[in-house]
């Protein structure tokens, strides 16, 4: 294609204006670009708009072909079933508008999937927000996007890490945790509680993971998010919880283990972040 492509620029008389790049799109730097119009394999989705809309090369477009599945996600709304972290992490920095349906009898030979055509196209202004805390955060929401946010961070496990996490981050760790709601040896119903009590030993007593707790429960009551479901709130209904944990000194950091295609989307943007010197993914 490469060559067809060449020699059909050279018989034009526009082959000094074309440079053909010819090498994984998720593995080198783009040069400055100002639209992408592009039929991709299918299969690098979400680490390749992640790296269009996470990296640092600002552009006007992005016309992507896209199997329908996947660009229904991207288009998908709080409260619809398609709704998840991958919508709520390219909303945040793009606004992403569908073109079209095209079915896959379109082409010869006929592919197993129908296919959409999306235009992605950057926010000229996005939030104030740590972009690498956000990532943290509605990965920790939507681990388990139907459950509440009160029962995701009930998890033994995540109250630990946040803990941690706060611990070392925080400004002044003592004013965090308050001494009233202490109910030490509480039982947790979290099925992925086992096999963290050694770090929690090491780390920070029973007492203090009790108290850590309580705090979280009482940000999510403060503004009623205890009893929602992260598929149904908002980018700005995200924002305002995080900043409210934010603000008693509650932080959320980056684990980039890759437990799904969304997170394997961003940690891939994430590992080229890191070597390209992005500002997040
Ligand atoms: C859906 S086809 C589109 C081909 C052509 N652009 C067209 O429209 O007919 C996707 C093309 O991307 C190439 N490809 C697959 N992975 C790639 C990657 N990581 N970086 C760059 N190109 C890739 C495939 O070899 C294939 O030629």
């Amino acid at each position: 294609m490469v060559e067809i492509l060449n020699r059909r620029a050279a018989d034009s008389g526009f082959h000094d204006r074309l440079n053909v790049i010819s090498k994984d799109a998720l593995k080198t730097e783009f040069p400055q670009f100002d639209l992408v119009v592009a039929n991709i394999p299918y299969g690098i989705s979400s680490p390749l708009v992640a790296k269009l809309v996470y990296g640092t090369k600002s552009f006007r477009s992005a016309t992507l072909l896209l199997q329908k599945e996947f660009a229904r996600r991207l288009l998908a709304s709080p409260g619809d079933s398609e709704f998840n972290r991958l919508a709520v992490n390219v909303k945040l920095v793009a606004d992403v508008e569908f073109v079209m349906d095209v079915s896959k009898r379109d082409f010869l030979p006929c592919p197993k999937v129908d296919s959409s055509v999306v235009i992605i196209r950057p926010k000229a202004e996005i939030p104030d927000v740590n972009l690498d805390e956000w990532r943290a955060f509605t990965r920790t929401c939507f681990s388990k996007k139907n459950k509440t946010l009160g029962a995701t961070f009930k998890q033994k496990k995540k109250v630990i890490e946040l803990l941690r996490l706060s611990k070392q981050k925080g400004p002044n760790t003592e004013n965090f945790v308050s001494d009233d709601g202490c109910h030490s040896g509480e039982d947790d119903d979290d099925e992925e509680a086992s096999g963290v009590d050694d770090l929690c030993s090491s780390s920070c007593s029973e007492m203090e993971m009790s108290l850590f707790k309580e705090k979280i429960t009482q940000v999510l009551k403060s503004a009623a998010f205890e009893d929602k479901r992260p598929c149904k709130l908002s980018n700005e209904e995200l924002l305002h919880l995080l900043s409210l944990f934010n603000q008693v000194g509650i932080y959320f950091h980056d684990k980039t283990v890759p437990n799904n295609a969304d997170d394997a989307a961003a940690a891939a943007a994430a590992a080229y972040s890191s070597q390209q010197q992005f500002p997040f993914v």
